[in-house]
């Protein structure tokens, strides 16, 4: 078994018409409350996007839908022309090799060296000599600024700043179509941030990757995305409304009509400092 011949024939691929990400009147609810309701969006290929929005707003839902984590409960979400919920079980191992993810916490195994992790997805995946396994593995170590003698390291012994860079060494050993970040810097020293954010733009040039980036780092969201969107509670907009309070570009983000996007983006209690008043009181 080897790469090419587990990589699923997405017709639509070669002619790169289709654009990466399709999402259709999706509606998410858990226990009949909906948590997205009625988004229409369509991600191009190579295009970062970043998502911002309250806690609890639903970006990890729906970072989690977009790659098949969860099920639309209405609508759809297609990847490169098929539809997640409509791909046969065969198939689906094949496609969700395609994807690749850096968790917040880096979701290292912690009993494993940091080889074997980034090794994991491939050796997992396809037959390939030690020697390839070797070249791939310190390859992607050497790309995110890892130099070679933390192979033979434990994740417990290196530092936070490292670990997200081993996630994401990890994450691209399988050279994803999409790949997706969630919070990929929360938890790091502003330096480090930046290190994670000029990564995410170097992977990108690297890669002709499509990007989602969950985060609430506005200057994360400003520097490495080329779109962003904006995602407002559900229970807190009126039935017809809009959830997203924003798609576009970074730069047009602290001149949004919304007022509320400009609040988020500024950090500014505005409004939502009145509301928990009133809620706390009733
Ligand atoms: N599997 C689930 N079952 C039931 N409710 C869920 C499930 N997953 C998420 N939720 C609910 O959906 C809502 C949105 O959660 P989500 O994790 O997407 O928020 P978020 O915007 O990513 O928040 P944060 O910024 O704090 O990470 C929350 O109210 C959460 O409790």
């Amino acid at each position: 078994m080897n790469a090419t011949a587990t990589q699923t024939p997405l017709e639509d691929d070669a002619a790169g018409s289709k654009p990466s990400i399709e999402v259709r009147d999706l509606t998410v609810a858990f226990g009949g409350q909906p948590i997205l309701k009625d988004i229409n969006l369509t991600i191009a290929r190579g295009q970062t996007l970043a998502i911002i929005g309250e806690s609890g707003c639903g970006k990890t839902v729906f970072m989690k839908t977009l790659v098949g984590l969860i099920a639309p409960t209405i609508g759809s979400v297609s990847f490169c022309g098929k539809d997640l919920a409509k791909v046969s079980q065969v198939e689906l191992p094949s496609i969700r090799r395609r994807f690749g993810f850096v968790f917040q916490n880096a979701a290292l195994f912690d009993s494993m060296s940091i080889f074997d992790n980034v090794a994991f997805p491939l050796t997992q995946n396809e037959r390939i000599s030690d020697d390839e396994l070797d070249e791939r593995v310190f390859k992607h170590l050497h790309e995110v600024g890892l130099p070679s003698a933390v192979a033979h390291k434990r994740p417990s012994e290196i530092s936070g700043g490292m670990r997200k860079r081993v996630g994401l060494a990890r994450a691209l050993i399988l050279k994803p179509d999409l790949i997706v970040y969630d919070e990929p810097t929360t938890g790091l020293d502003p330096i480090m941030s930046d290190v994670i954010n000029e990564l995410i733009l170097d992977t990108r040039r690297r890669y002709p990757v499509t990007s989602v980036v969950v985060t609430h780092d506005m200057h994360t969201a400003r520097k490495v995305s080329d779109r962003v969107l904006m995602f407002f509670p559900r229970a807190r907009i009126g039935e017809d409304d809009s959830q997203i309070l924003f798609d576009g570009s970074p730069s047009d983000l602290e001149h949004a009509d919304d007022r509320r996007v400009r609040q988020f983006v500024r950090g500014e209690a505005g409004d939502r400092l009145n509301e928990l008043t009133r809620e706390a009181g009733s």
